[in-house]
């Protein structure tokens, strides 16, 4: 509790962000790292928090180096001006850390680990060794089972909006498991918050802007309003 996120924090320990829009609890909990994690590992552990920063640290660093390669090939296949592409590598990229823990549950399936959402981003990259994670494909939840060595990629909502909806921003969730208890780590990668996501209208077959322009900072407003509406609420 003593890392516990504020109600208009980002960073520290707390509920499911998506929270807010479900009456039921879910059977998750996390912690939330941007940029340097010392601000709270400090206040958990006061004389040892070196280690636990060090790795953190270190896995984003190289979550940065994947994440800012994926972003690279992206643009160039969605044909991203090199003008609008200037962010990937920047320094000031919107970039976040959550380790994801959800306890065994004595009722599986009355509890819903993290509820069905899509995810804001660009892509997240994320890392989970157990299974528990499911994508809603043409109306049936598909279990991702984690494969030992790999990284899942979630393509998210401003990838959708700069594809022209080429890209989709797939529905997940998290069922929790009476036996095992699950951790992940998700890597959260979007363009830094003013920058302008807009559609790459290109070609014949893809020549109406699907959505209107929109900053990073106003989607994130608007995600945190509308949530599952929030691509309907840009649409053209
Ligand atoms: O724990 C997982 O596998 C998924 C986490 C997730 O979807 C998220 O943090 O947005
Ligand atoms: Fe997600």
């Amino acid at each position: 509790m003593k890392a516990l996120r504020s109600p208009t924090g980002a960073t520290g320990y707390g509920v499911a962000r998506i929270s807010p829009f479900f009456s039921k609890s879910m059977w998750n909990e996390g912690f939330t790292i941007i940029g340097s994690p010392s601000h709270d590992a400090k206040k958990l552990w006061p004389d040892d928090y070196q280690q636990f920063c060090e790795t953190m640290e270190k896995y984003e660093k190289q979550m940065r180096r994947i994440a800012d390669r994926l972003a690279e090939m992206m643009m160039e296949v969605l044909e991203i001006s090199e003008k609008k592409r200037k962010w990937v590598g920047a320094s000031d990229v919107s970039a976040a850390l959550q380790l994801n823990f959800y306890p065994t549950c004595p009722e599986p399936n009355r509890a819903m680990g993290l509820a069905p959402h899509t995810d804001t981003s660009i892509f997240t990259i994320l890392k989970a060794k157990s299974s528990g994670l499911q994508i809603l494909k043409e109306g049936k939840w598909i279990p991702v089972h984690p494969h030992p060595n790999t990284l899942i990629v979630h393509t998210g909502d401003f990838l959708r909006i700069m594809s022209n909806a080429r890209f989709c921003s797939p529905t997940h969730r998290v069922v929790p498991n009476e036996n095992d208890e699950r951790y992940s780590i998700a890597y959260f990668y979007s363009p830094p918050t003013d920058y302008v996501v807009s559609p790459s209208v290109t070609g014949d077959l893809n020549s109406v802007a699907r959505f209107r322009d929109v900053t990073v900072k106003e989607f994130i407003g608007i995600k945190a309003q509308k949530f599952g509406e929030s691509l309907s609420f840009i649409s053209t």
